[in-house]
């Protein structure tokens, strides 16, 4: 369903120009849960960011369903991106419902059924109807993640970009959203690019798996068989690193 192929970037560091992302190529398919693992720096959210849109490659391409996203006027509406930070997304003065609905406003529903669409939302991601009429500011780190999800779902997406969405939450709360994207991609047949650098919390989630290390690629494969039987030293590190056979994974 999505291509990269080739995909790079170069930033200016020092009047030197050094590649935060290089030659980088990957599909995801229809439905699939596609983890992108790898330690602070390696690339990850700039190649999650040219996917969405929000930094323009210095090479490559990306392809939607086959053509290349540029000739898909409504690629954008397909994609959406949740943010290890879900402030970045939700503006602090709106209430909860008006900020769920925006995407449905925007799109000329009216109001009050985009409040009726709001209540099932909030419902799915597990969401007190009342927190609605509240504002982010009175919301916790899991609640206003959950409202970050539950926008990103109004217009159901098809491909959904999660950038260290549970990083800065408790396991326990970490375990719930993990649980609550697989419910998701059953219900909305959604696939997901999920980026973490935690390579234990995958087990049982992911479908498949690629290792970034300084801008490159350096592992593809399924993830029971790169977490069973790593092929490259870098991805043996990481998983030494968070003693993976020691510990079950997440979703466990
Ligand atoms: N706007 C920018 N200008 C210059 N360099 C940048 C910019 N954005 C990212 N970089 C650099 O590109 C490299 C990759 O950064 P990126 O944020 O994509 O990594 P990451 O794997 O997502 O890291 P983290 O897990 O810490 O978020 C880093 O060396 C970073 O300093």
């Amino acid at each position: 369903m999505l291509e990269v192929s080739g995909l790079s970037k170069k930033f200016d560091r020092n009047k030197e120009q050094r590649y935060a992302v290089q030659d980088v190529s990957l599909t995801i398919a229809d439905n699939e849960i596609f983890a992108l693992v790898g330690e602070s720096g390696s690339g990850k959210s700039t190649l999650a960011e040219m996917i969405v849109g929000l930094q323009r490659p210095s090479a490559g391409r990306i392809y939607w369903q086959g053509q290349r996203i540029e000739r898909k006027p409504d690629y954008w509406q397909q994609v959406q991106m949740i943010f290890q930070n879900p402030d970045r997304s939700l503006n602090p003065y709106w209430k909860v419902r008006d900020l769920i609905a925006e995407p449905l406003i925007l799109q000329r529903v009216p109001r009050e059924d985009a409040y009726h669409r709001v209540a099932r939302l909030l419902e799915q991601v597990s969401l007190p109807r009342e927190l609605g009429l509240r504002s982010t500011s009175e919301c916790s780190g899991g609640q206003k993640q959950r409202v970050a999800i539950a926008r990103a779902l109004a217009l159901p997406p098809q491909l959904l970009i999660a950038d260290e969405m549970t990083s800065a939450l408790d396991p326990l709360t970490e375990r719930e959203m993990l649980r609550l994207l697989l419910e998701l991609k059953r219900e909305h047949r959604l696939s997901l690019l999920y980026i973490t650098h935690r390579l234990e919390t995958i087990d049982g989630f992911a479908d498949r798996l690629a290792v970034m290390k300084d801008g490159r690629i350096v592992e593809t494969g399924s993830c029971a068989d790169i977490l069973n039987a790593p092929q490259a030293l870098y991805t043996k590190r990481l998983l030494d690193a968070c003693d993976y056979s020691a510990e079950p994974g997440v979703m466990k």
